[in-house]
């Protein structure tokens, strides 16, 4: 049996899945003051072959080192990794390791077609793989905790509004009027960015993924596929292919 572990550190959550055979056999998310610790239990329990990090941050730096320590088959991805797509991005040396792990596990889901992932994490990303397997990039825009966050930190008077609470179109007070602009405001910016893609890419898919995506995932006009662990099924993609 192969035993793979893929970790997806991003601006605000740990994520680690356990691929046995290349299924997900175990998924974690890792707290960020007790993360090689965590790892190396992980490791301990299931003995992985191989291991590949993908990582946002300049925090994992360490995490890293006690990886490479104790897997020896071990990749930290970047976009000069290869992977099974073609990555046209102008700057490989920037591009946020995250996005090319989630087009490549939307083309192995789907690669007859061509498929735009948008990852509603810190930050939202579209991410655009044509069926021709090339990674054409995308979009970055502020995250939902962000514009709720960024609302209150940019004025003198909102307050911070939590995501939990009354979603109204028309807000009846501050806080259900900030709710809505940042909550309508994601769910119109996909839907428009889906349309804008619509005028020059056809037939392709729209898969939703990252902590946000379950708040989203009903509030769309066009036809979508949630899948949580899309980026993780990417890395596991990319261990695969770098044996
Ligand atoms: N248990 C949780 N801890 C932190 N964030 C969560 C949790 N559940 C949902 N979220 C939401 O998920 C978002 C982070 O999504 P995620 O895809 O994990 O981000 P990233 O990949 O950037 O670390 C947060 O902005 C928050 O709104
Ligand atoms: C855009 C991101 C911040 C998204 O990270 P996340 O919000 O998922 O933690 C990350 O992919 C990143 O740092 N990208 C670098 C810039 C780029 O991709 O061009």
């Amino acid at each position: 049996m192969s035993v793979n572990l893929c970790i997806d550190w991003g601006n605000t959550n740990i994520k680690a899945a356990i691929f046995e055979n290349n299924s997900i056999s175990k998924t974690f998310v890792l707290t960020h003051a007790k993360a090689i610790e965590e790892i190396s239990s992980i490791i301990d329990t299931h003995k992985p072959e191989r291991a590949i990090v993908s990582s946002v941050t300049g925090e994992s730096a360490e995490f890293e080192q006690v990886l490479a320590s104790k897997i020896k088959s071990f990749i930290k991805l970047d976009g000069f990794t290869r992977t099974p797509i073609n990555n046209a991005y102008g700057t490989p040396e920037t591009l946020g390791p995250d996005r090319l792990a989630m087009v490549v596990g939307a083309n192995a889901a789907f690669p007859d077609k061509s498929n735009l992932v948008i990852c509603l994490g810190t930050c939202i990303t579209y991410n655009m793989v044509l069926k021709t397997r090339t990674f054409r990039g995308g979009s970055i825009s502020p995250g939902m905790q962000m514009r709720l966050h960024a609302m209150h930190q940019f004025t003198n008077k909102l307050p911070e509004v939590s995501i939990d609470g009354d979603v109204v179109l028309m807000g009846y007070d501050t806080e259900s009027g900030i709710r809505s602009g940042a909550i309508y405001g994601v769910a119109c910016e996909i839907d428009g960015m889906i349309a804008a893609y619509e005028k020059t890419i056809t037939d392709f898919n729209v898969i939703l993924t990252g902590g946000d995506a379950p708040f989203f995932v009903d509030k769309f006009k066009s036809q979508i596929f949630a899948d949580p662990d899309i980026l993780l099924k990417g890395l596991n993609v990319i261990l695969n292919y770098n044996v």
